[in-house]
């Protein structure tokens, strides 16, 4: 199948102006003579993305994920490295990839605060230079997919976040991109508004045959809408391959949430495979065949208020697969060292259990 995005050996080095101490005299003197320190943001990325897909780029705060979407994107250039994005190198020849990209941010608005979304419309119409026939269609279509008809003339600053939401999808969606960045795109929002936004995702990946490039934070983003992932932590890729892979033979484990009436160290769970703990509640881990025997013996033991069992998620499958030290997917037996790895699923995980 086609590849739209191409990303080959990318790095990334920033120089950054770093002071030995604070103060006068240190401020005085790095005026004169700067000390620079380099941070390697992205250090040897590759893969691909098929045109259709919804990709997820996931990693722990400071992976390198935003990034690599601004190399994409064509905001940055890299330091070295190839990137082909719908057959065009992004920060060449920005002007005519702007015209097939869209972006929708979770943290930023595209849309005219004081006035109603029609008018970020009507503004993108003539940004795009949007046929005038093809422009109305386009809303119309929005508009009924979305329910946008009772709030199309209210000012922005009126709107629910899930109202604006779906206003900053159409406003991101009505030239036609052939390929949309979406960045924490559910940031913020309720359980339905989460809900109605990846089923909009879902919906113009399908009929419209988008392409999207997701980061977010939210795995359960990442299960309604990915096939396939490519996790990154330290600018490099621990795995990138179909999630279900990832599922494959764990398909039957479990989770158990224990609620408890007291607050639980870690040294009394030491016995279990902990995938959070957050002292009043905790998430363990337990292979199905051993659920009955492990859950009476956790109710014998600890003091449980509250009991839930689910099927392990990929949150939790990719969790211990990174914790017991397997970084890449079978695919691939040369991954990072133990240590990476078991730091990148710490602050992955931790930064969500927060
Ligand atoms: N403009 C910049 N100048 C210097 N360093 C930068 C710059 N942008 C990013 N970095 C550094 O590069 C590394 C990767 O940052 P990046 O923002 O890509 O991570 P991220 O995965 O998007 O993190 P987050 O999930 O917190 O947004 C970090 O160490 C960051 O401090």
């Amino acid at each position: 199948m086609d590849s739209l995005i191409t990303v080959r050996n990318l790095h990334k080095l920033f120089r950054v102006d770093q002071r030995e101490d604070s103060g006068l005299w240190p401020a005085i003197k790095s005026l004169i003579r700067r000390e620079r320190a380099e941070v390697v943001a992205v250090d040897g990325v590759s893969f691909s993305v098929t045109a259709g897909e919804i990709r997820a780029l996931i990693g722990p705060n400071g992976a390198g994920k935003s990034t690599v979407m601004k190399i994409l994107s064509g905001i940055l250039h890299p330091t070295s490295g190839e990137v082909t994005c719908l057959g065009i190198t992004p920060w060449r020849d920005r002007v005519k990839y702007v015209r097939h990209i869209g972006a929708i941010f979770g943290q930023k608005s595209q849309l005219l605060w004081d006035l109603p979304p029609v008018d970020t419309f009507a503004l993108n119409r003539r940004i795009y230079r949007i046929p005038e026939r093809r422009f109305r269609e386009n809303v119309d279509y929005f508009v009924e997919t979305f329910e946008l008809a009772t709030i199309l003339g209210t000012p922005v600053r009126s709107l629910s976040l899930g109202e604006r939401m779906k206003c900053e999808v159409t406003a991101a969606l009505l030239h036609d991109p052939t390929l949309v960045f979406l960045d924490e795109p559910t940031i913020g929002l309720d359980i339905l508004a989460k809900d109605a936004l990846r089923g909009m995702v879902r919906k113009v990946n399908t009929e419209r045959g988008v392409t999207f490039m997701l980061t977010t934070h939210d795995l359960d983003d990442v299960e309604n809408l990915c096939l396939r992932a490519t996790l990154i932590n330290r600018g490099t890729v621990l795995f990138d391959d179909m999630l279900a892979r990832l599922r494959a033979g764990r398909s039957s484990d479990k989770t158990v949430e224990l609620r408890f009436t007291r607050v639980v160290e870690d040294h009394e769970l030491s016995r279990w495979s902990v995938l959070e703990n957050s002292g009043g509640s905790c998430t363990v881990r337990v292979m199905s065949d051993d659920l009955p025997a492990q859950v009476s013996e956790m109710l014998a033991t600890l003091p449980v208020q509250d009991i839930e069992m689910k099927n392990a998620g990929i949150e939790a499958v990719i969790k211990e697969m990174y914790l017991s030290g397997q970084c890449g997917g079978p695919d691939d037996p040369d991954g990072p060292d133990d240590a990476v790895v078991r730091a990148g699923a710490v602050a992955l995980f931790d930064r969500k259990a927060r």
